[in-house]
This record gives structure tokens, sequence and C-alpha cells, in this order.
């Protein structure tokens, strides 16, 4: 079956032209295919190419810092995102490998490059694999640099001459001999890009799996495509596949003392932003959000964002606090607090009174809670805690208001499903089983949190997942095990109707609402 281009939403990384051969790979090899094993048998099969050495500590160029943070991601899990700092991982920690000596233009073009890699990257193995003898064997700084060469060469359409930008990169990052190796495969790549492979139409072949043949041209694993193909049919699913591919969008918060709000802001930041940036106010939180489509990295080097007038959250978190609805006097728990941005965006509209305590298992996450809430003006109302908080009960009863919390807020661990825009490499770490042990974990904490609300006060819990097993079928499992518990059904008077479910939940899908996929539930106890 052909798929036509007007179904693809594809971004400019994925443009779709017309007719041409399947993607399943050619049966019979052409000479531009053929491994380059055998033209350099010494090379491919010998040592040399097996052991590339990591990149070195201070990259001089965007394509090397790239091969760095490829190196990265590949070993320690840490993907820094636009609008993060450079200098801090996901796990709060800085980096191993230092600061990057790039400037900030190359250090901006090297995330692109691996933002595309990783959201490319299963259909540019497969199309790599050819030309390579043992691509397992291959030590990953090497696969990573032909993996980087070939998204340049097949998706940015870069002139030819660039294969000598990565054969003068292998050599100084790997061995002499590696730069022929990389000579040879990227010059086979060439031959691919002269023929617009990449270009070509996604046609599917009856007698395959789709979700291998989806899961291979629009580059996710196959049993994410699966469950999707399960929950939305296969038009949808291909239009969240696009949406994933596409370059992220990102949620500014305005702080509550600015003046004029978000339409004030931006009328003080287009007199600096330049043009090419695109940022307006946000269409579902327009009192509290912009909406950034293009130009993140020249919004957060605005004096507006330094003076702490304006952070990146997205706006599906914010829509969570706004379900929330936080109310001066209260006392809440976020129970999964860090880094904090709904911490942060609850404290600021509590009119500074009342006491969040913002508790989660990891300190070093809640080190960024705290700086952010030094810098926002609001620690006297937020009181971090590094805990479990299945062991709040036991460590610090002290903190725990007589009778309960007002609200307590679980925004839960989850696979992330609804972020992979934003978060280019979590396609590829999350595995199929993480998600039976995310739903166990879900569970314990919603079990946990339970206990410490006060009657009639709220439990709110809230994911970025837009699995069902993590979200909805949490709720009703949530709500077999809790009869004290009752749902109630969000209101379209805060938020707007479109990402109201039908059972009263707020629900996010980035594929419908373009903005990342979320969900929240209210609930309240009855006794
Ligand atoms: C989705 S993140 C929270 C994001 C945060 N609410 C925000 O808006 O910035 C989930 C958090 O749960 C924390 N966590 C995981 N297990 C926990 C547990 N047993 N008790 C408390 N926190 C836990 C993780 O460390 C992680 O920071």
């Amino acid at each position: 079956m052909f798929i036509p281009a007007s179904l693809s939403h594809t971004s400019a990384a994925f443009k779709p032209q017309p007719a041409g051969p399947s993607l399943q790979g050619p049966r019979r090899l052409s000479s531009a295919q053929r491994p380059v094993k055998e033209l350099l048998p010494q090379i491919t099969s010998g040592e040399a190419v097996q052991t590339s050495k990591l990149p070195r500590k201070n990259p001089k160029s965007a394509r090397e810092a790239a091969v760095l943070q490829l190196e990265r991601i590949s070993s320690q899990g840490t993907y820094i995102h636009i609008g993060k700092r450079a200098d801090v991982t996901e796990a709060g920690k800085p980096p191993v490998n230092g600061r990057l000596e790039v400037d900030a233009r190359a250090q901006k073009s090297a995330t692109g490059l691996v933002a595309g890699v990783l959201k490319s990257q299963r259909r540019l193995d497969h199309l790599l694999s050819p030309f390579l003898a043992k691509p397992e064997g291959l030590a990953p700084g090497l696969l990573n640099l032909l993996r980087l060469g070939a998204y340049e060469l097949l998706v940015f359409n870069k002139p030819g001459r660039i294969v000598n930008e990565y054969v003068q990169l292998a050599k100084q990052l790997s061995h002499s001999r590696a730069g022929g190796f990389v000579n040879a495969v990227l010059r086979k790549v060439t031959q691919l890009q002269e023929a617009q492979v990449w270009q070509q139409p996604l046609q599917l072949d009856a007698a395959a799996s789709l979700s291998d043949q989806l899961g291979l041209y629009y580059s996710h694993p196959s049993w994410m495509v699966q469950r999707w193909l399960q929950q939305f049919g296969q038009v949808e699913t291909i239009d969240l596949l696009c949406a994933n591919n596409r370059l992220p969008e990102y949620g500014i918060r305005v702080s509550p003392g600015v003046e004029g709000g978000p339409q004030g802001l931006l009328e003080d930041l287009q007199v600096r932003l330049p043009a090419e940036v695109e940022v307006s106010a946000s269409e579902y939180l327009p009192d509290y959000f912009l909406h950034t489509v293009r130009g993140l990295q020249d919004m957060i080097s605005m004096p507006q964002f330094k003076a702490g007038q304006m952070q990146v959250m997205s706006e599906s978190a914010g829509m969570v606090v706004r379900l929330l609805d936080p109310q001066p006097g209260e006392r809440i728990l976020d129970a999964c607090a860090a880094p904090g941005s709904k911490t942060l965006f609850a404290a600021s509209l509590m009119q500074g009174k009342g006491q969040i305590v913002a508790l989660d298992s990891k300190a070093a996450r809640l080190k960024l809670l705290e700086s952010a809430a030094r810098k926002q003006g609001l620690s006297s109302m937020i009181h971090p805690v590094a805990c479990q908080l299945q062991d709040l009960q036991q460590q610090h009863p002290e903190l725990i208001p007589l009778g309960g919390f007002d609200t307590v807020l679980v925004d839960a661990p989850c696979s992330g499903t609804g972020t992979l825009a934003k978060r280019a490499d979590l396609r590829w770490q999350r595995l199929p089983d993480d998600l039976s042990d995310l739903c166990t974990l879900q569970a314990t904490l919603l079990d946990a949190a339970a206990a410490l609300v006060r009657m009639r006060g709220f439990l709110v819990y809230s994911t970025c997942s837009i699995e069902d097993d993590e979200d909805e079928a949490q709720i009703l499992s949530f709500l077999q095990r809790h009869t004290n518990f009752k749902a109630v059904p969000s209101q379209a008077t805060c938020l707007p109707q479109s990402v109201i479910s039908s059972d009263g939940f707020l629900r996010i899908f980035q594929h419908r609402h373009g903005i990342e996929g979320a969900f929240a539930a209210v609930l309240q106890r009855e006794q």
C-alpha cells in the first residue's frame, strides 16, 4: 500500500517526494551498496576501526561536538537539549567531559545534528548497513560519525565535499585508517543521495509487519509503533510518528509580576528579537504562557530570561498546574517535584501565602529546583525534601499537616512518550519492559499519596505519557483500590475544551494538539 505524501505531515527533514522504490532494502545489492569490506577488507575486518577512541574532551567544531554528544547519550544516557543548561545533565550532574569549547552557534548546530540523527537513526542504520561488513562490531564513536555524515548528506542534502570533513574528523578522533574507511562508506552514501533515496515515499508491503515498516521509515522502535497502531489506527499513528520527528516547539511561562503578562512581555521582546524568531501568546494558556515555534535560544539569551521574567516550561505541564488550582494559604505536597517547573508555577500562583513541600527521591535534581526558587523569589514558600514518597510518613512526619495536605500532586515518572519531539533519544532508551515497571511504580506512588490527602482534599495525578496503561487505566485501577476517592471531571473553565477528554481527564496528544502529550486526573477524597 502506498501512503500519499499528504498523509505524512512531514517536517523539512522528512519531505516526501513522488513515488520511488519500496522502503524494504534492495534484494540484490547494486555496486553502490556492496559492503565496503569488498573494497577495504584490511580495514573493516581489522582492529583499527573497531577501537576508535572517544572524542577529545573539548571539541572545536559543531560536528565534533555532535559526535561527543552522541557518545554521551550512548554511554551515560545524558541528552542535553536546547533550552537546558549545557553544563548540567538530566541527572543534575555536570557532564563528565566538561564544558564544550565551541561557541553558542556551533553548539546549537551540534544539538540540531544530534537530535536529527537520533530521530532518523533506525532508517540511517538501515541505509548504512549494506556498506558495513559488521555494523555491530563498529566502535560506537565511528558508527555515530557515519550516522552524522549520512544524515547531513541524505537528509540535508549537503554537497558531497563534506565527506572530507568527516574523513578528517575520523582521523583526528580515531586512527588514520579509519579515515579511509569513513571515506569509502560515505562515498557510497553520496550515491544514495544522488538517487534521492531519503526522499522516497513510504510504500507498504502487505507481506511485512506494519509496525516494522512504519518503525523503519519513521525511525521509531517497532514495539512503540505496535502499541500506537492498536490505540490510534494506521492513519493517526503516522500523524503521531511525524509529530515526534518534527522540530520541537517550546512553551515559555511568564512570571506573574511581569507588566501586561505574556502580551506585555512579547511587546518588550519584539524590539530586540531577531526577525526569524517565531513566538506568540499561547493558544492554551494565553494569560500565562508564550509559545515559541522557532528561536528558543534567542529567547533565553534575552535579559528578561536572565532576570527571571520567563522560564522554559511546556504548556502541557502548565495545564496540569491550572488543574491543581493552587490557592493562597494552602498546604500542598508536590510528591515528585524535581526539577521543579510545576512547583514553581504553583507557588507563583499562591500570592506569597501557603507552603509547598517539594519532595523528590533525587537530591541532585532538587538542587535545580532550589536554585530556581531562589532566583524567582519563591524560596520561602517551598520546602524541598530529598526522600522517597513511600518513606515520607516515617522519615519526616513533622512535614505532614494534621489531617493531611489540601492537595497532593503526583507528577509520576513515566515513559515520556508525549515528549518524543523534544527528547529525541528517549525512543531508543525506553524498552518494552519499562512500561510495566513504570506502571507498578506509579501505582505505588499513588497509593502512598492517597494516605496523605486530607478529607475532601485533592489528589492530582499527571504524566507526560500518551500510553493508556500509565494514564486512564492507572486511574481506573486506583479508584478500584481506593473507594474513598472519586474522579472529579475537569471543567473547561480554566482550560480549553479541546484538551478535556470525554471522561473529564486532561488529555493532550502531540499530533492532535501541537504541544507535548500529557495526561492528568483530579481525584477527591470523600471519606
Ligand atoms: C516526571 S518527573 C517530575 C517533574 C517535575 N514535577 C517537574 O515538573 O519539573 C518525576 C520525578 O519523580 C521522582 N521520583 C521517582 N521515584 C520517586 C519516589 N519513589 N518518590 C519521590 N520521587 C520520585 C524522579 O526523581 C523525578 O524527578
